[in-house]
C-alpha cells in the first residue's frame, strides 16, 4: 500500500527514536562507567588529602599533589555531569524528536536536502545529521525565512539557497499529533496551540515557534548593546532566555554560563525562568536582584529595595526632582567629574586603626599619595597608595616576629588560647622547639594585625561616607536649591547612623567609591541581560557598564509597566544609554505584538494606556475581560468566595493582584476562611497552584491563567501611572480576567470602550443581601 506523507514522517520519526534509543542506551553503559571512575578517584583524594600538611616542605609538596588530585576529581565529576545532561536531553529527544522541517536546493542542479530541526542536533550511525540543532546556522532560515530565494549567515560568510518547503511538526510521546506545511515564518496554527495551553509553575521554552522579530534578537551577535522595546507578553523574557541558549552553541569554548548575568525582577521571577536552559540542554545563567546586587557591594549596611520605597510612598524625599536628579546620567558624569579633579586636600584620608592606637594616620596615607605621579589618575593613585600600605604594613609583620612583645604575649597564653591558636592537636608534629615557637609568632603576629590588613584590603584608609556627602554638597552649591541638597546629605548621614542607605543614594555611592578606589570591577561576565528595564534609572545604567566593562549589553522592558515610576519615552531612553554605554554597534528593536493574553484581554490592556500605543493582539479568542462593581470589601470577599471555585475548576492558577502587599495579605486573610489561598510576598521562591493573592509589583514577568485585578476603585487607581500598574496588573493574564472594583470605580475604567468589557453584576451577592 502506498504510504500517505504523514505516514512517511513517521516512519522517519520512528526510525530516528529508534536511534535515540541506541545512542541512550550506549551512554547509560558510559555512564555507569563514569560513575565508578569518578568514586575511584575520590576515595584516592580523600586517602591523600589526610596526609601530614604541617612541615613547610612537606605541604609545598602535599599541595601539588592535593591540587593535582582536585583537578583530576573535577574533570571526572565533570564528564560525569555532561554525561548526565546528554542522557537527559536524549530523553527529551525521544519524546519529542523535532518540531520543524525544511526542504532547500542550493543550485537548480544540486540535490534536494532535507533538514529536520529540533532542540538538539543528532547524527545517525554514518554520522549524518537526522536533527539539526534550532540554533544552526542553517535553521535560521526555518523562522525568518518565507518560500522561495533566502540568505542565512554562517561563521564562514552569507549562504544562499532556495527554500522549497517548511513543514511543522507536533510530536507528542514519539507520535506526530499534527503536521502541515507552511509558507509563513512559523505558523499562526502552532502558536495558537503553545499559547492556549495553561500556565505552569515554569516557564516554557519558546524553540517551535519562534517568530522572525524575535528570532533577530536570539541570534544577534554584531551589537554591544541591543535594546529591546517590547508590549506585555511579546517575548522579551522568552527571548533573552533563547538568545543565552542561542550565545552558549555558538561560542561554546569561550563562553560559558558563569560569564553570564541576568537582572531579574525577584526571586519568584528567578525561579519562574529556571528550567527554560535545561530543556535545552544548557546550563542556567548566573541571576541577580538589583536589592541583592546593591547589598553584596554594600556589605554591613542595609539597602533600601525599590518595593521598600514604593511601599512606603517615599518617592518625594526629599523631593521628587532631587530623586530624578540623582537616577540621571548627568549627575553620574558630574560625579565622575567630581573624582577626576580631587586632589590630596581634597581627599577624605582616614586613620587607620589597630584596636585604639593609629597604625596609619590620614596625614601619612595623604603623603604617600601626593608622591604618586601627578598625571596619573585618582583611582590609580589610590590604588598605589593601598599597595604601599600594604608594604609598610608586611614590614611592621616581619619585624614584629622577634619581637620581645610577641614572646611575651605568647608566654602568657594560657594552653587552651596557645592550642587554638596553633591548631588543636599538632604540637607533637614540629621537629624542635625553635620551629614550634617560630610558628607560633608567625600565627601570632598575622592574627593581631589582621584587622588592619582587612581595612586597607577594605581601602578604609579613605571616608568614602563623608566624600560622598561633600560631594552632595558641592553638587548642591551648583544648583540653585542648595539647601535641598544640604538636606539629602543629611539624610544620607542619618541613615549611614543606622547602617542603612537609602535606594537613591546606593548607585551614586558605589560609583564614587569605586572610583576613588579604583575597585568594583567584575571583568568575568561577558554578557548582561537587565529584564523591565523600566525598572532602573539611568544612573544603575552607568553603574553596571563600568562594574562589568567586558560585557555585552542586551536591556529589554515595556516603559508602559512604569510601576515604580513616570513613563520614560523609549527614544529619550535609548538615547541615554547610548550615551551612558559609549557603545559603537548599538541597536533598538520594538516588539510590538502580544502572545501571553488573549485577543480580548490585549484589546482592553491597549485601551488603558495613551492612545498612540503599537500594541497589536495576536489573535487567539477567549471571553471579554469581566468588571465587577461589589461596592466594598465584603460584598467583593463574598463575591470571590462564590466564584473562586468556579474558576478553580477550569484554570491551574488564578492571581489576586493588588497594589500593595498589605492588601493582597489582608485579602488572602479574608478569603482563607473559605478556601485554601497563598500570599506570595517578597522573600517567597516558588509559584504554586490555585488561588494566590500578591502584589503586582511581586508579579512582573508572570502570567497567570486567570487574573484579578483587586479594588480597581478611584482610591486605589487614579493617576495616570496606575493606568500603566492597572495595564500591568491585566496583561498578567492568559486566558481571563477579571476587574473587582471595590467601591467607586477608577475613572480610568469610566473612559474605556464599552464594547471591550462585559459587566458583571454581583449576583451571587445580590441574592445573599435580599
Ligand atoms: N514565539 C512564541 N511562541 C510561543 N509562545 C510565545 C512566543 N513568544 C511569546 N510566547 C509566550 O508568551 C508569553 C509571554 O512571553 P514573555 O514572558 O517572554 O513576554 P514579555 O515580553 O517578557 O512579557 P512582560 O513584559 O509582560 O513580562 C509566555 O507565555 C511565552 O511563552
Amino acid at each position: 500500500m502506498e504510504l500517505n506523507e504523514e505516514q512517511r514522517e513517521q516512519h522517519r520519526v520512528d526510525a530516528v527514536i529508534e536511534v535515540i534509543n541506541d545512542k541512550h542506551h550506549a551512554m547509560e553503559q558510559q555512564l555507569v562507567h563514569a560513575h565508578q571512575e569518578t568514586r575511584a578517584v575520590e576515595r584516592n583524594y580523600s586517602d591523600n588529602a589526610s596526609v601530614n600538611t604541617f612541615e613547610i616542605d612537606d605541604a609545598s609538596e602535599t599541595n601539588a599533589e592535593i591540587q593535582q588530585q582536585r583537578q583530576l576529581v573535577a574533570r571526572v565529576v565533570e564528564t560525569e555531569t555532561i554525561l548526565k545532561r546528554q542522557l537527559s536531553t536524549l530523553a527529551q529527544l525521544a519524546h519529542n524528536p523535532y518540531f520543524g522541517k525544511i526542504e532547500i536546493q542550493d543550485t537548480p542542479q544540486a540535490a534536494i536536502e532535507q533538514l529536520y530541526i529540533g532542540t538538539s542536533s543528532l547524527q545517525g550511525p554514518d554520522d549524518e545529521f537526522l536533527i539539526y540543532d534550532w540554533r544552526a546556522p542553517v535553521a535560521a532560515i526555518y523562522y525568518n525565512g518565507t518560500l522561495g530565494h533566502v540568505k542565512y549567515t554562517t561563521p564562514s560568510g552569507h549562504q544562499e539557497t532556495e527554500l522549497l518547503n517548511k513543514r511543522q511538526f507536533t510530536i507528542e510521546d514519539g507520535h506526530i499529533t499534527n503536521m502541515f506545511d507552511t509558507n509563513e515564518t512559523v505558523g499562526d496554527e502552532m502558536l495558537q496551540y503553545a499559547l492556549g495551553q495553561q500556565n505552569d509553575e515554569y516557564m516554557q521554552n519558546i524553540v517551535a515557534t519562534i517568530q522572525a522579530e524575535q528570532n533577530d534578537i536570539i541570534r544577534d551577535t554584531t551589537h554591544d548593546l541591543l535594546v529591546v522595546q517590547g508590549v506585555a507578553g511579546s517575548g522579551k523574557t522568552s527571548a533573552i532566555l533563547q538568545r543565552i541558549a542561542f550565545l552558549l552553541y555558538h561560542a561554546r569554548a569561550e563562553l560559558s554560563a558563569d560569564q553570564i548575568l541576568l537582572f531579574s525582577p525577584n526571586k519568584l521571577f528567578s525561579n519562574y525562568i529556571a528550567e527554560v536552559l535545561p530543556s535545552l540542554g544548557e546550563r542556567n545563567m548566573r541571576q541577580v536582584t538589583l536589592a541583592d546586587f546593591l547589598s553584596a557591594r554594600l556589605e554591613g549596611l542595609k539597602v533600601q529595595t525599590l518595593f521598600e520605597r514604593y511601599e512606603a510612598h517615599q518617592k518625594q524625599l526629599p523631593t521628587e526632582v532631587i530623586r530624578a536628579t540623582m537616577g540621571s546620567l548627568d549627575f553620574m558624569a558630574a560625579l565622575t567629574d567630581y573624582v577626576a579633579t580631587l586632589d590630596e586636600d581634597s581627599i577624605e584620608f582616614a586613620d587607620v586603626y589597630l584596636v585604639d592606637e593609629v597604625l596609619f594616620s590620614a596625614y601619612h596615607t595623604k603623603l604617600i599619595y601626593s608622591r604618586q605621579p601627578a598625571n596619573a589618575s585618582v583611582g590609580a593613585k589610590m590604588l598605589a597608595t593601598k599597595n604601599q600600605l600594604i608594604k609598610e604594613l608586611k614590614r611592621k609583620v616581619t619585624n614584629a616576629l622577634d619581637a620581645p612583645w610577641v614572646s611575651e604575649a605568647l608566654n602568657g597564653m594560657s594552653t587552651e588560647e596557645y592550642e587554638q591558636l596553633i591548631g588543636v592537636g599538632t604540637r607533637d608534629e614540629f621537629t624542635s622547639a625553635e620551629a614550634e615557637s617560630e610558628y607560633a609568632a608567625a600565627k601570632f603576629v598575622e592574627r593581631y594585625y589582621q584587622g588592619v590588613y582587612d581595612a586597607l584590603f577594605n581601602d578604609y584608609y579613605v571616608d568614602v561616607y563623608t566624600q560622598y556627602t561633600a560631594f552632595l554638597m558641592q553638587y548642591g552649591t551648583q544648583t540653585d536649591q542648595p539647601e535641598l541638597w544640604e538636606l539629602k546629605a543629611q539624610q544620607f548621614q542619618t541613615a549611614l547612623e543606622y547602617h542603612q542607605v537609602l535606594l537613591d543614594d546606593a548607585t551614586p555611592f558605589m560609583y564614587l567609591r569605586d572610583l576613588l578606589t579604583n575597585s568594583g570591577r567584575n571583568r568575568q561576565i561577558q554578557h548582561l541581560f537587565v529584564d523591565e528595564m523600566q525598572d532602573y534609572t539611568m544612573a544603575q545604567m552607568v553603574y553596571f557598564k563600568h562594574a562589568f566593562p567586558h560585557a555585552q549589553f542586551t536591556i529589554l522592558g515595556d516603559n508602559q509597566q512604569a510601576l515604580f515610576d513616570d513613563v520614560t519615552a523609549v527614544n529619550e531612553f535609548y538615547a541615554n544609554l547610548q550615551t551612558a554605554f559609549a557603545a559603537k554597534h548599538t541597536k533598538l528593536v520594538t516588539l510590538n505584538k502580544s502572545y501571553r493574553s488573549t485577543q480580548e484581554i490585549t484589546a482592553f490592556g491597549k485601551a488603558l494606556l495613551p492612545a498612540n500605543n503599537h500594541i497589536e493582539a495576536f489573535t487567539r479568542q477567549g471571553r471579554l475581560p469581566r468588571i465587577v462593581p461589589t461596592t466594598d470589601e465584603t460584598s467583593s470577599m463574598a463575591y470571590l468566595t462564590a466564584t473562586l471555585p468556579e474558576f478553580l475548576a477550569t484554570y491551574g492558577t488564578v492571581a489576586i493582584l493588588t497594589k500593595t502587599a498589605s492588601a493582597a495579605t489582608r485579602i488572602a486573610q479574608m478569603l482563607r476562611a473559605q478556601l485554601p489561598v497563598t500570599n506570595l510576598t517578597a522573600t517567597d521562591r516558588a509559584l504554586p497552584k490555585g488561588v494566590i493573592a500578591l502584589p503586582i509589583y511581586l508579579a512582573k514577568g508572570l502570567e497567570f491563567d486567570c487574573a484579578i485585578a483587586y479594588d480597581v476603585s478611584a482610591t486605589t487607581y487614579t493617576t495616570a501611572n496606575d493606568a500603566a500598574i492597572l495595564y500591568t496588573v491585566a496583561t498578567r493574564a492568559m486566558h481571563d480576567l477579571l476587574l473587582i472594583v471595590n467601591g467607586q470605580p477608577s475613572p480610568i475604567l469610566a473612559q474605556l470602550d464599552r464594547a471591550l468589557y462585559q459587566k458583571i453584576e454581583p449576583v451571587a451577592v445580590h441574592e445573599e443581601n435580599n
